[in-house]
C-alpha cells in the first residue's frame, strides 16, 4: 500500500518540465515535441497490453506506471489537468446513473 497519486506525479512532471540542467528525462521528452511524447504514449500502451495478453502481471504493473507516467507527460504538453479527466470521468458516472434511471422508468 503506499500514499503516492497520480497528483503526486502530476506535481513532479510539472516542476520537472522546467528543469534546464539536462538531469530531467521529463524536460527533454518535453523539448521533443508532441509528437514524439505521444509516441512513446502509445509505445507503452502497446507494451502494457503485450504484457497482459502474455499473463505477465509483473510486466504489467511495471508498463502500467511507464504507460500513466507518459500519459501525464503528454497532458502537461496539452494542458489538460489530472482533475479535468476526473471531472469528466464523474460527469460519465453521474450521466450513467441518471440514464440508468431514465431507463428504469420506461421498463
Ligand atoms: N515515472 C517516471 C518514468 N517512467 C519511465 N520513465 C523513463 O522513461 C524512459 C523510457 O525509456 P525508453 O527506453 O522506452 O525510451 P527512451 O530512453 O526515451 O528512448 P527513445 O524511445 O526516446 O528512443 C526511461 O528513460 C525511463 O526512465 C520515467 N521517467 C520519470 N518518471 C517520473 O518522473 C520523475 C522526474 O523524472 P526526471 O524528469 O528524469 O527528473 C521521476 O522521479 C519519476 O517519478
Amino acid at each position: 500500500m503506499t500514499d503516492f497519486t497520480l497528483g503526486d506525479l502530476e506535481r513532479i512532471v510539472a516542476e520537472r518540465a522546467s528543469a534546464t540542467d539536462g538531469s530531467s528525462y521529463t524536460a527533454s521528452l518535453i523539448a521533443k515535441g508532441t509528437a514524439k511524447a505521444a509516441q512513446k504514449l502509445g509505445e507503452e500502451a502497446v507494451e502494457t497490453v503485450i504484457a497482459a495478453v502474455s499473463g505477465d502481471k509483473d510486466g504489467v504493473v511495471a508498463e502500467s506506471a511507464d504507460l500513466l507516467y507518459h500519459l501525464l507527460v503528454v497532458w502537461k504538453i496539452s494542458g489538460v489537468e489530472l482533475s479535468t479527466v476526473l471531472a469528466e470521468l464523474e460527469r460519465r458516472t453521474t450521466q450513467s446513473g441518471l440514464e440508468e434511471k431514465a431507463g428504469r422508468k420506461t421498463s
